[in-house]
């Protein structure tokens, strides 16, 4: 509730190791093999369930990919991955350069002046209008408007909130007797967040043309799979929340680690300006060959990763086996990645930004890179992994070639954030100077 659990998870792994119980019945591990003891693919065992208390603090909402049932997650990942494939992100790539070019012009129009601009609010605009159109058909017109719209705003608030209802889930009788008391306007809100949402899902739903976005393979299947405008728009709304914060909160974390780190800024804008003679040479295949690009992106997720705390699961029936202990069915388990990463058994230098680390600098020989997975592993991974890394290279790598950074003197702390889920973000003040 205080917003500070990354960074307490730290000082607990460091005072008694790699396994802290956090609670009489929940564990955090902090160690490389943890991963696949906790998400990995198990052959023949029951993998570990997602914990009800943090997954679904309110059991009414309807469910969606994120928080179902094994077998029922299964059909719908299999359904969704379709718009996640090679083919459909080469057909999306259109669409995704279209706002990034947006975004681009709005940021010369708007640093004319030469006053500092709000740099993770654009990157902000960008993924939502991005992902809004690949979820529900249609923008949210955030840059167009140079603002957030209505709906996310209320989808913004739910973080905080969620936290809140996660931490009375530890207390039954009071979240019940809070939730009855929720104030009439707050409910108007809710009710009114819930007619938009549906208009805009009828709205796509009755869109004919093929469309290779991330909700077609739903549509497509939604009788065979039982699907109600209610749980389209569930998985909509959670492709929306996990697809947009994440991807921006790192851009905007890469942006202030690289213009507080100048040699790595330094490199970065000489790699992207020598290897591109115009920007239209910069797409989605010719950004993946740059190395310290890619360097800059990992380093990036190691020392601000979007999910910066665990996530929790459930040891099945019967028990499960992590770091070679037995662990006790009902038992909560999750890895908090932000200690983890911050962690010197793992990292040299920790708590310093080294891109080097991930160019086989002998210097970082000894660091246990496999430690890094801000997507997860197994069977619940994330879908949007290659989206995502495609959306941060292209944008990194135009606003590079584009404009000379430099960090407002007001934001040499930004990094210091309290998280509910995701971080608090400050404004991000950047003076932008166009290329020329
Ligand atoms: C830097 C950006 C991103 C990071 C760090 C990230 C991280 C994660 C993580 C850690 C999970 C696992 C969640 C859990 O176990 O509860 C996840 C799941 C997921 N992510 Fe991402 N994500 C990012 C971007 C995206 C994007 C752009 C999309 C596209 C819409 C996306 C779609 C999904 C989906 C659909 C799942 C659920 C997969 C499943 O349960 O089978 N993510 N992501």
């Amino acid at each position: 509730m205080r917003g500070t659990l990354p960074f307490d998870m730290l000082e607990l792994h460091k005072r008694y190791g790699d396994i802290v119980r956090i609670a009489p019945d929940e564990l955090a591990f902090s160690h490389p093999d943890a991963w696949k003891d906790i998400m990995g693919h198990k052959k023949g065992e029951q993998e570990l369930g997602k914990a009800a208390w943090f997954y679904q603090p309110v059991e009414e909402l309807p469910r969606h990919v994120v928080n179902e049932e094994r077998e029922e997650h299964g059909r719908l990942r299999r359904q969704m991955a379709h718009g996640f494939s090679e083919k459909s992100m080469r057909s999306q790539e259109p669409l995704i350069r279209s706002y990034v070019d947006l975004f681009l012009q709005r940021l010369s129009e708007i640093s004319q002046d030469g006053s500092a601009v709000i740099i993770s609010d654009w990157y902000n605009y960008t993924t939502f209008d991005i992902i809004g159109d690949l979820a529900f058909g249609e923008p949210f017109g955030c840059l167009e408007g140079s603002n957030y719209d209505t709906w996310i705003k209320s989808i913004f608030q739910s973080g905080q909130l969620g936290t809140i209802l996660q931490t009375l889930s530890f207390y039954p009788s009071i979240k019940k007797a809070l939730l009855s008391l929720v104030p009439k306007s707050m409910r108007d809100a809710q009710e009114q967040h819930k007619t938009l949402t549906k208009a805009k899902m009828l709205r796509r739903m009755e869109r004919t043309e093929e469309r290779d976005d991330l909700i077609e393979g739903l549509l497509k299947k939604k009788n065979e799979l039982n699907l109600t405008v209610e749980k389209l728009i569930a998985n909509a709304e959670i492709l929306i929340i996990g697809g947009s914060e994440t991807t921006a909160s790192l851009l905007s974390g890469v942006t202030y680690l690289l213009l507080t780190n100048q040699d790595a800024y330094q490199k970065l804008k000489k790699e992207v300006r020598t290897s591109f003679q115009s920007q239209k040479d910069i797409n989605l295949i010719s950004v993946g060959r740059l190395p310290y690009l890619q360097a800059c992106l990992e380093e990036g997720l190691r020392m601000y990763p979007p999910i910066a705390n665990g996530l929790p699961r459930v040891c099945p029936p019967g028990g499960a086996t992590i770091l070679g202990n037995y662990i006790p069915e009902n038992t909560y388990v999750s890895i908090h990645q932000w200690a983890l990463y911050r962690r010197d058994n793992y990292f040299k230098d920790a708590n310093k930004y080294h891109p080097e680390r991930f160019m086989g600098d002998t210097n970082f020989k000894d660091d246990r890179r496999e430690v890094l997975q801000p997507f997860h592993i197994g069977p619940r991974n994330c879908l949007g992994r290659n989206l995502a890394y495609s959306e941060m290279r292209l944008i990194l790598a135009l606003i590079i070639f584009n404009f000379n950074l430099r960090i407002s003197e007001d934001c040499h702390d930004w990094i210091q954030q309290k998280n509910f889920l995701m971080w608090q973000k400050h404004p991000l003040r950047v003076y932008l100077q166009p290329v020329v």
